[in-house]
C-alpha cells in the first residue's frame, strides 16, 4: 500500500492500447508497460483519464491491473488505480474492488456531472476513504464542472485515508495554498504547470505527456528536488513545445499516437467519441518520434 511519504516524483498514468478494431490490446500494454517500469518512475497510475477509463469496462480495467502489478512486481513500482465515478455508492464499490485486486491506492476524482455542493463533495471523499485503502483525491474542475474551494480541499485532505491530491486545476493556487501549512503531498496532474507546481510546493507530478521523454521529466524533479530550480526551469523548458502538442488535440491521441510510432504500442486506436489525431499535429509530432 502507498502512503503520503511515497507521493513523490514522477507517477505516470498509462494509456490503454487498443486493436485497430478496439479491442484491448494487452500484448501492447505488456510491451509498453514493461518499458515504463524501467524509467526513474515511482508510480503507474491505471484507469485514469489518460488511460481513457470513460470508455474502458471495469473488467477490462482489472486486467490491466493486473498485468500492470506483474510488471511493477520486479522493480517495487506501486501501481494506482483510477476508481473515481459521479456516484459515490459506485466508487465506493469499485474502490473496494480495487483494493481487492491489489491496487497499491485509489485515484477518487472529484464527482463530475451532478456539481454537488462542497459539502457533498467531501462527504464523497469520507466514503471513499473508509474503504480502507489509501486514496488520492483528483480536482480537475475543467473535466468535472465543479470547483473544489481550498478550504475544502484543506479538509479533504484532513481525512484518514486519504493521502494526497493530485492538481489539475490549472492553476497554482491550491498547490500553494495547501502547502503552505505542511499538508498531505500535492502532485501536479496539469502538465505545462510543473515546473510552476514544483517551485510552489508540489512534491511531484501525474502527468500523461511523461509516457514520451519520461526521464527527463524525472530530470526536472529531481533538480527541484535538490533546490535547483534555475537548472529545472531550463530542463523543463525542453520538454513545453511537446507538452504543447500533446495536449492541443484531445488527451491521450496524440500521445498514444507517439508511442505507436515508437513502436511501443501497435496501434494508435482509441475509442470514440476520442478521435484520432488530425494529419497536421501527426506531421508536428513527427519530429518527436
Ligand atoms: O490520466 C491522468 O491521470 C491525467 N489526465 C489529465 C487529463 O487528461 O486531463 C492530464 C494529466 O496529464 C494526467
Amino acid at each position: 500500500m502507498l502512503n503520503e511519504q511515497d507521493l513523490r516524483g514522477i507517477f505516470i498514468p498509462v494509456i490503454t492500447p487498443f486493436t485497430p478494431s478496439g479491442e484491448l490490446d494487452l500484448d501492447s500494454y505488456r510491451t509498453y508497460a514493461g518499458h515504463l517500469v524501467k524509467q526513474r518512475i515511482q508510480g503507474l497510475v491505471v484507469n485514469g483519464t489518460t488511460g481513457e477509463s470513460p470508455t474502458v469496462t471495469w473488467e477490462e480495467a482489472a486486467a490491466l491491473l493486473q498485468a500492470t502489478k506483474e510488471l511493477a512486481k520486479g522493480q517495487h513500482i506501486p501501481v494506482i488505480m483510477g476508481t473515481g465515478t459521479n456516484d459515490t455508492a459506485a466508487t465506493v464499490r469499485r474502490t473496494e474492488q480495487a483494493g481487492l485486486l491489489g491496487a497499491d491506492a485509489a485515484l477518487v476524482v472529484v464527482p463530475y456531472y451532478s456539481r454537488p455542493s462542497q459539502a457533498g463533495i467531501i462527504e464523497h471523499f469520507r466514503q471513499a476513504a473508509r474503504v480502507g485503502i489509501p486514496v488520492i483525491a483528483y480536482e480537475i474542475p475543467y473535466r468535472t464542472g465543479v470547483k473544489v474551494t481550498v478550504d475544502t480541499m484543506r479538509e479533504i485532505l484532513e481525512i484518514d485515508g486519504v493521502i494526497g491530491l493530485k492538481d489539475s486545476s490549472g492553476g497554482t493556487e491550491l498547490v500553494s495554498e495547501l502547502t503552505r501549512f505542511d499538508s498531505k503531498p500535492v502532485l501536479c496532474g496539469e502538465d505545462a504547470y510543473f515546473y510552476t507546481s514544483l517551485a510552489s510546493g508540489a512534491s511531484g507530478g501525474m502527468l500523461a505527456s511523461a509516457n514520451v521523454r519520461t526521464n527527463d521529466f524525472a530530470e526536472v524533479y529531481r533538480l527541484a528536488q535538490s533546490g535547483r530550480f534555475l537548472d529545472a526551469k531550463r530542463a523543463f523548458d525542453t520538454l513545453l513545445p511537446l507538452i504543447r502538442l500533446l495536449f492541443r488535440e484531445p488527451n491521450p491521441c496524440p500521445v498514444k499516437w507517439l508511442l505507436s510510432r515508437q513502436g511501443l504500442i501497435a496501434s494508435s486506436a482509441v475509442r470514440l467519441p476520442l478521435c484520432p489525431i488530425t494529419s497536421s499535429l501527426e506531421h508536428e509530432l513527427a519530429a518527436y518520434v
